[in-house]
């Protein structure tokens, strides 16, 4: 199997919505969960998405887990690497989005790296080197309260400057608006003066196609799904793209068992889902100083799901407001009280699984990467969209049999998006 592209998605949520993105613009795309063991099948694609858990762990160790990915895609084919990062630049100052690039890029020669978080789709959108949110500048957005990483300051040059060796410039949108020509001239001027790390203005899809166009002549780029939008544009208008495009149909045939929603997002998306989902399925609220304090609670949402899970579909959320979040943090500290409810929240589902549960909603990235790694599940095909940057994924080689799963990324879904997911997965 020769790739044309590889990606190294610094999440799994963020590697289902990228594979997603691929897969709509024409590149079949396999994600896997790490580097796959030499004995997994993968089908025959023009794209592997290579899901990492890399996000909120020491630089050190996300650069070595990224650079191996790296070169295990480089010896399947792949001529371009994207690193997939987070549309809302999800990191701190010490990293992971500059140490991981820098590494790339050095494994791959150097030269000049496009980075740009945009994705119109969901509104995210990059100007003069601005991250805006649906409108509001990052810093202003409900992102100022994410639990792991809240983020502060909008502007992406200093915030990715604090995270790397290197300066780092932008390309800003008039000269991506001016087309392939004039990117490339702006590229060339800043490696002139020692700048190869830079943030690229994209306000529409337009942007990015020409962005994409410019990525691929270089071997290294950081961005959020907007990006591989790009690059896999790029790539079917650049005629390298021998198959009939991607179809999504073969990932949804049923799988039948029981269904189930486990979130531990503390997204504004996710907690006006949970909201609505209470209208139609039983959910329970998870007591997190109760998670904290031992194995108790766990049992207890598993006897109270054990009840209700045969009549239908169950919700069990961690997910909590930012007063109650930060109110935990302050106690237990943020890490350790993040990381122990990720811990509980795959036990819970890994137990739902034993239980008969085979179709899967998981919101929240960590939560969905703690959940997946617990499963020990290999690799994902891609099945139909039930929401920008959210497809339907269907188990490869999984021991417990196929499933069928969505990974929603906490800010990412309209307000019915449970009971929507739920719709498409049989
Ligand atoms: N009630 C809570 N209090 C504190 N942290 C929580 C609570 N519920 C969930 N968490 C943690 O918040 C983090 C949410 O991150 P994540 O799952 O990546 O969601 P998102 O996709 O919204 O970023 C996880 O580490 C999760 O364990
Ligand atoms: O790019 C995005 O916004 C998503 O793909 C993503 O990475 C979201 O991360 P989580 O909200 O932590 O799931």
């Amino acid at each position: 199997m020769a790739i044309l592209l590889g990606s190294i998605a610094d999440d799994y949520t963020g590697a289902s919505d990228l594979a997603n993105t691929l897969t709509k613009n024409g590149l079949r795309t396999v994600q896997t969960v790490g580097i796959p063991d030499p004995s997994l099948a993968l089908p025959d694609v023009d794209s592997v998405v290579v899901s990492l858990k890399i996000r909120s762990v020491p630089a050190s160790d996300a650069v070595a887990a990224a650079t191996s990915a790296e070169r295990w895609l480089r010896q399947r084919g792949a001529g371009h690497v994207l690193y997939k990062i987070c549309s809302t630049f999800d990191s701190t100052d010490a990293g992971n989005i500059g140490p991981v690039t820098e590494a790339l890029s050095e494994a791959a020669g150097g030269g000049s790296v496009l980075v740009t978080p945009a994705f119109p789709e969901t509104g995210r959108t990059v100007y003069l080197g601005h991250l805006f949110v649906g409108g509001q500048p990052l810093n202003e957005s409900p992102l100022k309260d994410h639990p792991l990483n809240p983020m502060h300051d909008a502007n992406l040059v200093r915030v990715l400057t604090r995270q790397s060796r290197n300066a780092v410039g932008v390309v800003d949108l008039t000269a991506v608006a001016a087309g392939p020509g004039a990117v490339r001239a702006r590229l060339d001027d800043l490696r002139a003066a020692g700048v190869t790390i830079v943030i690229a203005d994209a306000i529409f899809e337009r942007d990015l196609e020409t962005l994409g166009e410019i990525a691929l002549e270089t071997p290294v780029s950081t961005g959020a799904s907007g990006l591989g939008l790009g690059l896999a544009r790029a790539l079917v208008r650049s005629g390298r793209i021998s198959s009939a495009g991607a179809t999504t149909a073969e990932a949804i045939r049923p799988v039948g068992g029981l269904s189930a929603i486990v979130a531990g997002s503390c997204s504004k998306a996710t907690l006006r889902q949970l909201d609505i989902a209470e209208r139609s399925m039983p959910v329970l609220r998870l007591d997190p100083e109760r998670l904290l304090a031992g194995p108790d609670e766990i049992a207890a949402a598993i006897s109270w799901a054990g009840d209700r899970i045969a009549a239908g579909p169950v919700v069990i959320a961690a997910s909590a407001a930012p007063e109650t979040v930060s109110r935990l943090q302050a106690l237990h500290g943020r890490e350790a009280s993040g990381h122990a409810i990720e811990t509980a929240t795959s036990i819970i589902t890994a137990e739902l699984v034993e239980r008969g549960v085979r179709r899967l909603v998981v919101a929240g990235g960590e939560t969905s990467g703690a959940a997946v790694d617990r499963l020990a599940i290999p690799a994902f095909l891609i099945g139909p969209e039930i929401a920008p940057g959210v497809p339907v994924l269907r188990t490869v080689g999984n021991a417990q049999g196929d499933m069928l799963l969505a990974l929603k990324s906490g800010n990412f879904g309209g307000e019915n998006f449970f009971a929507a997911a739920l719709a498409m997965m049989h």
